[in-house]
């Protein structure tokens, strides 16, 4: 297990990392997720030993990892896929690593099979495309047979068949009982990959739940009701019909009607008994990548003028504090969509009293006019030595 307790890390005046503290347990997939600049890299660093925490540390197996007994064989790593001789081949590449960590010569050709390098094994690396540069990477990593394995942007540069492959050998890493940690910024893979998931933005923790938690709490359902096109006052009727029973309904661009608050049943009950024929009923999922850009959309420090996503930014309210991440809880819900309430899969969100009708699937709730969010303010109970509060109020701080 890797353990991570209030790990900060400053590069002079910049906090890369603040006050991170999560658990990484065997036998699964945990997806660390973050914007570009996030702080992912300088935490696989730290645990790794390649960086020295400014305040905190990070254990794997108990131990920090240059104090681990016989690290090579415990811990493996890919963090740079360029980081490599580019004169040397991948088979003389991966014979010096272990030489220099007393790994048997013939475990090399099993791991250049293990990635698919086999027939290049000869050839010198520096003519390997990024995706075989990133499969030698992974063979290095695989290399002392370890418990423990850390990938950062392992799919980088790979094709589709790639990814896939990179998806399963994590997943049957993780299924022989190893503790396999991957970083990412993409949601949509780490969702495919990954049981757990720890997301970061601007070094700080939004969120540590499992991806099925993830999924529950930031995809809000929804239900697609089609009339037929040639009747639109059927359209009208149902519309009015599901709006009087409590359900929230929005017209789609193509003509359909989006519902919140009525479980489908009940959507179907509504058309019969009003005449309608539907033409389609069938629940959705908003999907987890706009979740994820809205839990992260405070803690961007990379975005183009141009960005139509920039549109995603949510303002506070006035004088309000964004939530303090809770360690196992995540981001208590301050961007993502309201979760399906309880018997009601395709709940509607609550508006506040007196607060203006909102398009709650287009946007998250937020008031016009007023400020981007900040990224969240430090935990009140961070360690003696960590940096305090009042630190991260600096602009290049908080980053
Ligand atoms: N050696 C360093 N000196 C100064 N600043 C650094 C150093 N290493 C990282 N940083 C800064 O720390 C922040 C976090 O960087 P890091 O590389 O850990 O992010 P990341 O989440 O891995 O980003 P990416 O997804 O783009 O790889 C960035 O602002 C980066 O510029």
């Amino acid at each position: 297990m890797i353990e991570a307790v209030g790990l900060t890390k400053r590069y002079g005046d910049k906090t890369a990392v603040y006050n991170l503290s999560f658990q990484v347990r065997p036998g699964a997939v945990t997806g660390f997720l973050g914007p570009n600049g996030s702080g992912k890299s300088t935490t696989m660093r730290m645990i790794l030993g390649l960086d020295n925490p400014t305040a905190g540390h990070v254990t794997i197996g108990g131990y920090p990892y240059r104090k681990l007994p016989n690290a090579p064989r415990q811990v493996g790593a890919l963090l740079d896929a360029k980081a490599v001789h580019g004169g040397r081949s991948a088979r003389n590449h991966l014979l010096s690593l272990a030489q220099l960590s007393g790994i048997p010569a013939r475990r090399v050709d099993e791991v250049l099979g293990v990635v698919g390098l086999h027939q290049v094994a000869g050839k010198r690396s520096k003519g390997f495309s990024l995706g075989m540069g990133q499969r030698l990477g992974i063979a290095a990593a695989l290399l002392g047979d370890p418990q423990v394995l850390l990938f950062d942007e392992p799919v980088n540069g790979l094709d589709p068949e790639g990814i896939l492959w990179v998806r399963n050998l994590m997943k049957s890493l993780a299924a022989e009982g190893r503790t396999v940690f991957v970083s990412s910024h993409l949601m949509s893979e780490m969702a495919l990959t990954a049981d757990h998931l720890i997301v970061i933005g601007r070094g700080q923790l939004l969120a540590d739940m499992s991806v099925k938690d993830f999924i529950a709490a930031n995809s809000a359902g929804f239900a697609r009701v089609r009339t037929p096109d040639t009747e639109p006052q059927a359209r009208e009727k149902l519309s009015a019909a599901l709006t009087e029973a409590g359900g929230h309904v929005l017209p789609e661009q193509d003509g359909a009607l989006r519902v919140t608050g009525l479980p489908l049943p009940r959507i179907s009950d509504i058309a019969h008994d009003n005449g309608v024929r539907l033409w389609e009923l069938s629940p959705h999922q908003a999907s987890l990548e706009e979740a994820y850009m809205r839990m992260t959309q405070g803690a961007v420090d990379y975005r183009s003028t141009t960005d139509q996503k920039a549109g995603l930014q949510q303002p506070l309210p006035p004088g309000a504090q964004p939530p303090v991440p809770v360690p196992g809880q995540g981001q208590p819900g301050w961007y993502p969509p309201p979760p399906p309430q309880q018997g009601q899969p395709y709940a509607a969100p609550q508006a506040p009293a007196g607060a203006p009708e909102a398009n709650p699937y287009a946007q998250p709730a937020g008031q016009p006019g007023q400020q981007a969010p900040q990224a969240p303010a430090a935990p009140a109970a961070a360690p003696a030595n960590a940096p305090s509060a009042a630190d991260l109020t600096k602009p290049e701080d908080a980053r």
